[in-house]
């Protein structure tokens, strides 16, 4: 039960995450993108490989990013320098792998394109 309880709420944060997080849209979006040029291309098991796992840890730090944006808001709603560091260490870590991905992406893809 405790089991089934922890799929369910990690759903709903999931449900939530796809109606009211715009940018975790922007990036599913992005991946959709990503996998279905992989079908075009028929990438093979390494290629594939990476590509999931780009779009993967974008979703995922994405996800821990918006988790922290609330738990900072919910914490204050006055300035703070530590709200600060909170909320731009989490944007550091989707942009990271938003890097991240786009360096697969352009390794990955460059030779099938070509
Ligand atoms: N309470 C706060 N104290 C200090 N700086 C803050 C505070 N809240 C936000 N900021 C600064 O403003 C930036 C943007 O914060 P905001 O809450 O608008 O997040 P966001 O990245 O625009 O995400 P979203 O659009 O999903 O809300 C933060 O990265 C941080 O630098």
């Amino acid at each position: 039960m405790r089991l089934f309880n922890r799929f369910k709420f990690a759903f709903m944060g999931l449900s939530w995450l796809m109606r009211k997080d715009t940018h975790f849209i922007v990036h599913l979006m992005f991946g959709v993108l990503a996998i279905i040029l992989g079908m075009v291309v028929d990438l093979d098991r390494t290629g594939w490989l990476f590509i999931i796992s780009a779009v993967f840890l974008v979703l995922v730090t994405e996800a821990f990013n918006t988790a922290v944006e609330a738990a900072v808001d919910l914490t204050t709603d006055k300035y703070h320098p530590m709200a600060k560091a909170a909320k731009d260490a989490g944007a550091a870590g989707v942009l990271l792998a938003a890097f991240y991905a786009a360096i697969i992406g352009l390794l990955v893809f460059i030779p099938y394109l070509l």
